[in-house]
């Protein structure tokens, strides 16, 4: 039987880039490239246009605005922004399936005067911050200054895609989250792949009511509009509720891109609604990839330095394996090095005949059991890796005191042979914004939880993850090992041929 999708699964599912609607703090409309006919438009252009578009087939009567859109969209250029003087208004036009999407917003005051002073002196903070945490408190506390939103957060994902909120600068009318998490269900996984494409998304007022397109559908292709690019984009419901159960009136986030990937958001909460210029969003967005930037140099810097530490063991790893006439014994000899290589707490080196152990292992028993699961699950890849091994082998929780965390290479593709580091289980207690497993499914939808405040939660069978660089370091000892192998094995077919 298919089982029903949990509420979250069908929450996740939300087809958030088709709303059919847009906010009302802007107008949109939808025009055909080939004779700049509007094709679709918001129910309010009328408020913000003058006159309502014709939806008749009529040309885009905006004046000398139609032919730079035209030159725009036939010069392949990315996102058009140009001023509409004569009413007031910004004008942002971009293509979408075929179409040219234009939305268009009232044009604010000026730019504050000494903004770009201001961003200049940022970026030389941002410069001086060799840390992470200097470089994210230094964005919020900037970002805040330009915007005047009551809170400002920067907020990392892990791995599974929850999230953790690292840096906060805010005006005190708002309650701090700093260093609370908040499950992935939070910001689901479409909304996740959308933020990494358009990167600034504004909500000025989580009240509105929904501006409708007209027609509901293309007439042309009798589809929904997709309006993953646009600014103006109506927001899925129960993020609105979930706003209003956090007191928050508007928000603005910003993805923070790092070659490609979501690595968080910088998002800012005012607890009464709250409106930031076209201008102001460019540049806070401009803000946030320049802190992009800093953190993936900064991370590059960490992870190179690892890198390098970590082959002088694997040298002297290898310098050991080859001045001894067994590189198993040789490989064992070297104990500090082999924990070091990964800084594991204990190491044990398993093939057909031979079971070696060194720092703190389960016993041997134990580790043949791994062993066994190894060559059942161990998929194609050589180098296993998790920080939580009971949640896929239950047994483990038996010596969770000594291996929660396997790091594993495999050592021959003949027989079970394997060189498996383990670390021990890390008792944490980590806090969340409110119960992360509450959320209330009534008339067949879901609802976000009402209670943010912070939440303890005691995390148990988990080890500290290994990094990258770490993985990285253990796949080269294998290669090291399976070249050591190799030769030993052409010298002695050398010796008896
Ligand atoms: C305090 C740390 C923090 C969190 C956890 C957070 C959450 C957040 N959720 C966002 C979006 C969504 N959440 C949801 C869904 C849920 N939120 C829930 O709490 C639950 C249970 C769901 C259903 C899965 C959806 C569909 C969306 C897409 C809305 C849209 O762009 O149309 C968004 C993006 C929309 C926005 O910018 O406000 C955020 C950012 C704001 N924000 C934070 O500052």
């Amino acid at each position: 039987m298919v089982q029903p999708e949990s509420d979250l699964e069908g929450c996740a599912r939300e087809p958030i880039h088709i709303p059919g609607a847009i906010q009302p703090h802007g107008a949109l409309f939808v025009l055909r490239p080939s004779d700049m006919t509007v094709i679709q438009a918001s129910a309010n252009t009328g408020n913000l246009l003058g006159s309502s578009l014709i939806l008749s087939d009529k040309p885009l009567n905006l004046g000398p605005s139609v032919e730079r859109i035209r030159e725009w969209y036939e010069s392949g250029e990315p996102a058009l922004q140009i001023a509409i003087p004569d009413r007031g208004l910004i004008l942002i036009a971009h293509r979408s399936n075929g179409l040219i999407i234009g939305e268009v917003e009232e044009a604010e005051e000026a730019t504050p005067s000494g903004i770009f002073s201001g961003l200049r002196s940022f970026i030389e903070r941002l410069a001086a911050h060799t840390d992470t945490p200097g470089s994210l408190n230094e964005t919020v506390r900037f970002v805040q200054e330009l915007t005047g939103f009551d809170r400002v957060l920067a907020y990392r994902f892990d791995d599974a895609w929850n999230g953790q909120v690292v840096a906060e600068a805010g005006n005190g009318r708002l309650p701090s989250y700093l260093d609370l998490r908040f499950p992935a269900s939070d910001i689901p996984a479409q909304a996740r792949a959308l933020y990494a494409t358009n990167r600034v998304r504004l909500i000025p007022d989580a009240r509105y009511e929904p501006v409708p397109l007209e027609p509901a559908l293309n007439p042309e292709t009798n589809e929904p509009l997709d309006l993953s690019s646009a600014q103006l984009r109506s927001v899925s419901p129960v993020h609105l509720e979930y706003m209003r159960n956090m007191g928050t009136a508007a928000s603005m986030s910003i993805s923070i891109m790092i070659d490609g990937h979501l690595w968080g958001l910088v998002s800012c909460h005012s607890a009464q609604p709250h409106k930031v210029s076209s201008t102001l969003r460019d540049l806070c967005d401009f803000v946030v990839q320049s802190l992009a930037m800093r953190i993936a140099a900064q991370e590059r810097a960490a992870e190179a330095s690892q890198r390098v530490h970590l082959s002088q063991v694997t040298g002297r790893l290898l310098a050991s394996m080859s001045a001894s006439s067994d590189w198993v014994e040789g490989l064992a000899e070297a104990r500090d090095d082999l924990l070091r290589q990964v800084s594991a707490t204990g190491a044990a080196i398993m093939t057909d005949a031979r079971c070696i152990c060194r720092g703190s292992t389960p016993s041997e028993p134990q580790l043949q059991t791994i062993v066994h699961w190894l060559e059942q699950n161990g998929d194609a890849d050589e180098v296993f890796a998790t920080a939580s091994l009971s949640a896929q082998l239950a047994s483990a929780t038996d010596f969770a005191d000594t291996a929660s965390g396997i790091l594993a290479i495999r050592l021959s593709k003949l027989y079970p042979s394997w060189l498996i580091w383990v670390r021990p289980e890390v008792h944490r207690t980590v806090i969340w914004g409110g119960d992360p497993h509450k959320h209330v499914a009534e008339n067949g939808r879901i609802h976000p939880r009402k209670s943010f405040g912070a939440w303890q939660e005691q995390v148990r069978l988990q080890a500290l993850p290994w990094t990258a660089a770490e993985i990285a370091a253990a796949r080269d000892l294998r290669a090291a090992i399976v070249g050591i192998v190799l030769r030993r094995a052409e010298e002695l077919a050398e010796l008896t041929s």
